[in-house]
């Protein structure tokens, strides 16, 4: 999916032009009744979603089941679990087990971490690489965007290492508790997905060095928008690990591509979105695909999101599994590199609101 916004790319100029640091500043200021125009991003009309599109078709996975279900509950999970990687790369988990507490007292505290002033928080902006393990900021990298973004971003690394700044005095407690639950939950999916691809239920959790594995909270800070047509929060792309756990406040914006379509994700209260990325794809080699998805931004409330990506160990170079290449009679689709060498490179000017994977698409493929 092509990005559908073409502009010039800003001069550090036009950047510092805006005198903010971040856009909650900006639009704090009260000085913004439009969009200025380093944010400007128009989507193709023949990209906008269809408001009108049903949602019900959204798949639904009830974890309950595969933790405590019957036999046959259990394997009804699985058979509606792989269809939703499959048709979906999508889904919304309810009876997941981490208490909305612990989502809300994360959510409370990003919001808390995003109203230190500036000054606060330039201690944690990081240095600009992809791998900072705590890095604030705004936009996705002003060095390389073509158009800012209207959102402000915390991103801590969470596993093999915990780390979490040091203010607001509760971020840390409650990132702990949120990271590891929600590490949890994407174990037991990760088995489950591994069984779905009639693999041993352990087979990606070794396959990818789970135990070292790399999880991020990254967490979003949408403010309102006096024109969201013509700014947006995230455009369009796809994760770089294997799954994203993601949570929200009570405001949607998010937006999934689907059979080339844009499908507002109206998510259930409490549920969590998960969404698999590109490790996946490759592993799967194109069995399970990584989703284009994007987030839009309204004009009546702040929202704010929380992606929780999940990948390998950053030195495994992922690779199409052997096991699923054998059975299937396929050549693999995608060459390996490290974990840490493909967040670089989605990170990197190269690759920006570009398909990354193509990177390593096999020729011919
Ligand atoms: O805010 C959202 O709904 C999406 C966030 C997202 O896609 C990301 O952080 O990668
Ligand atoms: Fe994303």
């Amino acid at each position: 999916m092509a990005p559908t916004s073409v502009h010039a790319p800003l001069k550090e100029a036009d950047i510092q032009s805006t005198k903010a640091s971040s856009i909650k500043a900006l639009t704090e200021s009260g000085s913004v009744t439009s969009v200025p125009s380093e944010y400007s991003f128009t989507l193709n009309p023949n990209d906008q979603a269809d408001s009108n599109d049903p949602d019900h078709s959204i798949p639904t996975i009830d974890f309950s089941l595969l933790t405590s279900g019957s036999p046959e509950q259990r394997s009804n999970f699985l058979h509606d679990l792989r269809k939703a990687c499959e048709d979906w790369g999508f889904f919304m988990v309810i009876n997941h087990g981490v208490e909305e507490s612990v989502m809300k007292g994360m959510i409370d505290e990003c919001e808390a971490f995003f109203n230190l002033t500036d000054e606060e928080k330039k201690e944690f902006q990081g240095t600009r690489n992809a791998l900072d393990p705590i890095k604030c900021g705004t936009s996705f990298n002003v060095a390389i965007d073509k158009v800012l973004l209207w959102r402000d971003f915390i991103k801590v690394i969470s596993h093999p290492e915990f780390n979490s700044p040091h203010k607001p005095a509760g971020f840390s407690e409650a990132a702990l508790e949120f990271s590891k639950r929600t590490r949890e939950v994407a174990t037991e999916l990760l088995k489950a997905i591994s069984e779905t691809l009639g693999l041993e239920s352990d087979y990606i959790a070794n396959a990818m060095n789970w135990d070292q594995g790399l999880q991020m909270v990254a967490a979003n800070y949408y403010p309102a928008c006096p024109q969201p047509d013509r700014a947006i929060g995230i455009p369009p792309h796809t994760d770089h690990g294997l799954v994203t756990l993601l949570i929200q406040n009570q405001m949607g914006g998010l937006q999934v591509q689907h059979k080339g379509k844009w499908v507002n994700w109206n998510a259930m209260p409490n549920s969590i979105v998960v969404n698999l990325g590109d490790q996946m794809q490759v592993l799967t080699n194109d069995m399970y695909k990584s989703v284009w998805h994007r987030a839009v931004v309204n004009n009546t409330a702040t929202r704010i999101s929380i992606a929780v990506p999940h990948g390998p160990s950053v030195d495994t170079v992922v690779v199409p599994s052997p096991e699923l290449l054998e059975r299937e009679g396929l050549p693999p689709s995608y060459s390996g590199i490290s974990y840490k060498d493909y967040i670089t490179l989605q990170q990197s000017a190269k690759s920006y609101m570009k398909p990354c994977l193509d990177n390593l698409r096999i020729h011919g493929k």
